[in-house]
């Protein structure tokens, strides 16, 4: 389990994370929800170490997360870090060089599964396409948990669907999954947790199938109580 436990977190003067707590369960999808700027990139970089807290705490499995962990939790940016005139296939081999983790049968799986070229270059994919390679490197790695930063932002029904298939599929198997949108319909049949966030603050955590059993309600109606209170 990722706990996020009372953080807080300033950019210069401005509070941009206001003692912010959940909770990210292995085995299940957790999604931030949240219009642009409400600072679910900052935590994702928070959880990851990337960027310093200024107050809080963030545990992995029960212990704080250090540069060590990277071979158990990666983040998947909204934006692809390979260099774009590298080949699909000379990414996979930097990823193999660079991680411990980089799992070459999953990565041939996906790469199958998107229909990708492996001798394409980065920098010719269409943005689907780029989307699809971000989260492939991501997902090959055989880590526990994953952060995926706006995996659907962007991006073309169809290739929104295929990512989709990913999320349902053993890619994503017993693994922890931290993604973020402010785009719910397309994904809310995927989530098992949904972490509603505005201005810094959590505003509910909720679990999509007890709200849905006791309540009746989907996340988009929850969000509607929420957000218009
Ligand atoms: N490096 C930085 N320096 C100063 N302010 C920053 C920095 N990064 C983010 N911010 C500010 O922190 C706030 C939260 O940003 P963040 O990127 O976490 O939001 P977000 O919810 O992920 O939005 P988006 O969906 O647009 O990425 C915003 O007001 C943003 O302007």
């Amino acid at each position: 389990m990722i706990e996020v436990k009372n953080v807080n977190k300033k950019y210069g003067r401005k509070q941009v994370l206001k003692d912010i707590s959940f909770t990210a369960e292995k085995g299940e999808i957790t999604c931030l929800i949240g219009i642009n700027g409400v600072g679910k990139t900052t935590i994702m970089k928070a959880i990851m170490a990337l960027t310093p807290i200024n107050s809080g705490e963030i545990l992995m499995d029960g212990e704080k997360i250090t540069k060590e962990s990277f071979e158990k939790i990666t983040f998947i940016p909204d934006t692809i870090t390979m260099l774009p005139q590298m080949k699909i296939n000379e990414a996979f081999a930097f990823m193999a060089d660079f991680y411990k983790s980089w799992n070459p049968q999953r990565a041939e799986e996906l790469l199958q599964f998107f229909k990708l070229d492996p001798n394409e270059r980065i920098a010719n994919l269409s943005k689907g396409n780029t989307a699809k390679v971000n989260m492939l490197l991501g997902l090959s790695l055989d880590v526990d948990y994953l952060l995926m930063d706006e995996p659907f932002s962007g991006i073309d029904i169809f290739s929104r669907e295929q990512i989709a298939e990913v999320f349902t599929s053993h890619l994503i198997e017993e693994r922890g999954v931290i993604i973020t949108t402010h785009e719910i319909s397309d994904i809310e049949h995927l989530i098992d947790k949904a972490v509603l966030m505005d201005d810094g603050a959590i505003l509910r955590e909720f679990s999509v199938e007890e709200v849905r059993e006791n309540e009746g309600k989907s996340v988009v109606d929850v969000m509607r109580e929420v957000y218009r209170a």
